[in-house]
């Protein structure tokens, strides 16, 4: 395609939303209209499901749930007045406990406010907080927020010792939708600990935002915590930074957040319209769609040129990774649908791995994200006429015209600039555009049966170190591997038996090797 030809077709293809200020280009992939027509049927299906889905419908069917996220920021979709009531109460409240916190009405015991939020939560109760954090906080917050995101001990050790000294002015909120994912768990069991040996009374640090009656809402309520915040059965994890999950983080470090709200509700409203052109979510369904051969077989890459924007691509990992990667469709046949997605920022990323993208293997899209307000007030120039902001915007637009010339595919996001309504616009655009494609392909977007299958396997994990720890003991002398298998009743699990005692030993814990460490299977093992 010539120049004109390219211009014309940008021309065709853009789609722009006076309100949001918002542009969305997908000119850059080739797809022709015969595909666009073949894919028409596929797409009145999945506006229809869509609304279907927004008016209550059980969406999500092998676990019985409504998919609500939508309303939490237009409550009167909600399908019921008492849901409505619900979501309205859980914002005023949001509101009104921050307001205390900011005020020092809500106040630690030993000091006049408090000066940090430590958030505990994994997946959908973190990378959202996470990124509306790097994306939005002020540069000098009302309050500091940290976060626990896994249960690894050298992590959390570093959290705390840097937080040592503010852990009696530290909020702590423990976020986990079910109640009882265990590396929060044992992030919460930690810093309780440590709250604990500074003499500070947990409870009086502590708030929950957990489903109703989950274990921690009644470890909340039966320790009497500063404050619970529910998280609705209607919400999933990963589309959860519109509720309470996102809000109350977000709101304590004085980030708008109806106007966040406001943003989603807008382009909520765009991707509403049942018509493909006019709707960008539907737009970037069919994109993908394109890429993959809507079968995931290319992967996203998603560069936002905007350093805050950086965890978006983690964020949207989650959210696209998890709604999309499924083994059976709804009508149960085996797919392994998915759509891989990875990034970091440009053009930080040119300096990285943008060489393979331009000629290596040719098996992603990339996703731009264009933020057309460079900084605010004035830039210096850095040659004559240039600024700073002119090379971010010249190398995106570089990197977009030389991948197009290797006959690589991209996407461009574009808004104004990066503040509560735009984010809270793009939080909404890619939750509906998942929301499509899922109906494209016809998977069920809203489970994740494959996250339990790893649970399980480390809990039985769990459960073998103690039967070999119990062997260990029981017998008094140094024993093989196969001799520990037997006696734990697991003769077949010695490969598993051999890295729980490599572990142990290696921290000092019950065990000890003797041996060759290159040669496992003469290894013996002793109790301390
Ligand atoms: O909020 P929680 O119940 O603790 O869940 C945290 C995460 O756990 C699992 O891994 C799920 O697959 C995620 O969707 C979820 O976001």
């Amino acid at each position: 395609m010539d120049a004109a030809a390219l211009w014309q077709r940008y021309q065709d293809w853009l789609y722009y939303h006076e309100g949001l200020g918002f542009y969305l280009d997908i000119s850059r992939m080739r797809f022709d209209d015969a595909f666009v027509a073949a894919l028409q049927p596929k797409f009145e299906r999945a506006f229809r499901d869509m609304a279907e889905l927004e008016k209550g419908a059980l969406a999500n069917p092998d676990e019985n749930r409504m998919v609500g996220h939508y309303w939490l920021r237009d409550p009167d979709l909600a399908p019921t007045a008492e849901l409505k009531q619900d979501i309205v109460e859980t914002l005023g409240q949001i509101e009104a406990f921050t307001q205390k916190v900011h005020s020092g009405a809500i106040r630690p015991p030993q000091a006049e406010k408090f000066t940090d939020v430590l958030s505990i939560g994994i997946g959908g109760s973190a990378l959202g907080p996470q990124f509306v954090a790097a994306a939005l906080a002020p540069d000098f917050p009302p309050l500091n927020l940290h976060f626990i995101d896994n249960t690894d001990p050298a992590g959390i050790d570093r959290v705390l010792t840097q937080l040592q000294d503010r852990l009696s002015s530290t909020l702590v909120i423990t976020i986990s939708k079910s109640g009882g994912t265990p590396e929060t768990r044992n992030g919460m069991l930690e810093v309780q600990k440590a709250y604990n040996d500074q003499g500070l009374n947990f409870p009086q640090y502590a708030i929950a935002i957990t489903g109703q009656d989950s274990s921690l809402d009644k470890l909340a309520k039966s320790e009497e915590w500063l404050a619970t915040f529910p998280m609705h059965d209607w919400v999933g994890g990963r589309t959860s930074e519109l509720s309470s999950v996102g809000l109350l983080p977000a709101a304590l470090q004085g980030i708008d957040i109806r106007t966040m709200l406001e943003g989603a509700k807008e382009m909520d409203a765009a991707t509403r319209i049942p018509n493909l052109k006019s709707n960008p979510a539907a737009l970037l369904a069919l994109a993908w769609y394109y890429a993959g051969n809507g079968r995931g077989e290319k992967d996203m890459v998603v560069l936002p040129y905007k350093d805050s924007l950086l965890l978006f691509s983690r964020y949207l990992q989650q959210l696209v990774m998890e709604s999309l990667g499924k083994e059976k469709d709804l009508n149960g046949q085996v797919v392994h649908q998915g759509i891989a997605v990875y990034g970091n920022k440009g053009s930080t990323d040119q300096h990285a791995y943008v060489q393979q993208l331009r000629e290596g293997v040719a098996n992603f899209f990339v996703t731009f994200i264009e933020v057309l307000r460079d900084r605010q007030g004035p830039s210096v120039e850095v040659e004559p006429g240039v600024t700073s902001g002119d090379y971010l915007s010249g190398l995106l637009q570089g990197t977009r015209r030389a991948l197009y010339e290797n006959q690589r595919d991209s996407i461009t996001v574009t808004i104004p600039q990066v503040d509560p309504y735009n984010v809270g616009a793009l939080i909404a655009l890619y939750e509906r555009a998942v929301g499509f494609y899922g109906f494209l392909v016809n998977v069920n977007a809203y489970h994740q049966p494959g996250v339990e299958a790893g649970k399980k396997a480390a809990a039985s994990v769990l459960d073998l170190q103690k039967q070999v720890v119990k062997a260990l003991q029981q017998s008094g002398q140094p024993l093989s591997l196969q001799a520990i298998a037997e006696k734990a009743g697991a003769p077949d699990q010695i490969e598993p038996i051999y890295k729980i005692v490599r572990h142990l030993a290696a921290n000092q814990r019950t065990v000890t090797l003797h041996g060759n460490p290159a040669q496992p299977n003469q290894l013996t093992v002793s109790a301390l």
